[in-house]
């Protein structure tokens, strides 16, 4: 096996997340060691029966070696978690994170920023709905998109470290891309954060609605309503902090959202078959297109221009 990407990191955070970059980080030999600390008391007497790495007590304990730490928190605890962990950390290491929104994150990030570490925010766009350090896995990088969002005019001082990161990221099996951390936002409001809104809020309707016991909405969910159960059970505290964090764009998507789905049932009252036949098809067509790309950045125009006004519309 080729020499470690890093001699030493350190994982914040030992849920998902961070226990499944520390079961990739040994498996592929992208670091050499791997100390983890959690702020739960719970969540680190699980950690250490897990093999994930060096377990410690305290966070300086964690991070005082590392030449990268990796902050896997909650968006909500990023700042005063990244100020805490710079304090410990030795000059030249890198301080990145997993948080799912960015902009937010960054500042929070560079907010900490001592003159000594560098700083470089990320995101894994791979996760399940499953939380806890038992729930992660190595293979969960594999294929997947990582992106970077390095600090905007620090390119020449950032260069090595974010090709570090990158090289560390390509060998759990990501493909990694820099990003504007304001349009990582804007595009991860639509394919993630949205969806998981409507699936929080489909689950919620259908056990509040009057006609249907909660018996016969468990007995009969098959298909579609079973797949929005699964995206709703996700964490609640990550996604409290994603929507408190990226309230702009996830709002902008949702007026969108509103005003197409407004369309739909305008169409179903007035009987309009050939809109619903061409929303619907339109949507196959979208559906086919994310399965041929996998996970590949293949830029699928959804037949919209580039104004983001339905073609023909
Ligand atoms: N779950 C996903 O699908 C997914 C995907 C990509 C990115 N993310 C991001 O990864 C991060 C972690 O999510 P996860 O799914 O691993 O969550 P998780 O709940 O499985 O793990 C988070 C861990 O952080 C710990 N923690 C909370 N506050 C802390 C603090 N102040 N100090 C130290 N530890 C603290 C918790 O005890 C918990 O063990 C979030 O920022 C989330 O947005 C999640
Ligand atoms: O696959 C899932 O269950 C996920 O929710 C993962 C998912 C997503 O695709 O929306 C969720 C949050 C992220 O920040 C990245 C990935």
């Amino acid at each position: 096996m080729s020499d470690p990407i890093f001699e030493r990191i350190a994982i914040v955070g030992a849920g998902l997340i961070g226990s499944s970059i520390a079961r990739a980080a040994t498996a592929y030999g992208a670091a050499g060691s791997v100390s983890l600390y959690d702020a739960s008391d719970d969540v680190r007497a699980r950690a250490e029966g897990l093999d994930l790495g060096n377990v410690t007590a305290t966070l300086a304990d964690a991070v005082q070696d590392a030449d990268c730490v990796i902050l896997c928190v909650p968006v909500g605890a990023l700042a005063p978690v990244a100020k805490a962990a710079v304090a410990h950390m030795k000059p030249g290491a890198i301080l990145t994170d997993v948080g799912s929104v960015k902009k937010q994150a960054a500042e929070a990030l560079i907010s900490a920023d001592n003159g000594a570490v560098l700083i470089i925010p990320g995101h894994p766009i791979a996760g399940t709905e499953q939380s806890g350090p038992e729930a992660g896995f190595p293979t969960l990088f594999k294929g997947a998109w990582h992106i970077l969002t390095p600090q905007d005019g620090k390119d020449a001082v950032y260069a090595d470290a974010v090709q570090k990161l990158t090289d560390f990221w390509t060998a759990l099996g990501a493909k990694v891309e820099t990003m504007d951390p304001a349009r990582h936002d804007r595009v991860l409001a639509i394919t993630s954060h949205l969806p998981h809104l409507i699936a929080f809020n489909i689950v919620s309707t259908a056990f509040d609605m009057e006609t249907v016991e909660e018996g016969e909405v468990v007995k009969f969910s098959a298909g579609g309503f079973r797949d929005f159960t699964r995206i709703a059970a996700s964490d609640p505290v990550m996604w409290r902090d994603v929507f408190l964090n990226n309230k702009e764009a996830v709002l902008e998507c949702l007026g969108r959202f509103s005003e197409d789905l407004a369309a739909l049932q305008r169409a179903i009252r007035w009987g309009d078959g050939d809109f619903l036949m061409q929303e619907f098809t339109r949507a196959r067509t979208i559906r086919k297109a994310v399965i041929d790309a996998g996970q590949d950045s293949g830029a699928v125009n959804f037949g919209r221009n580039q104004n983001g006004v339905k073609d023909g519309g």
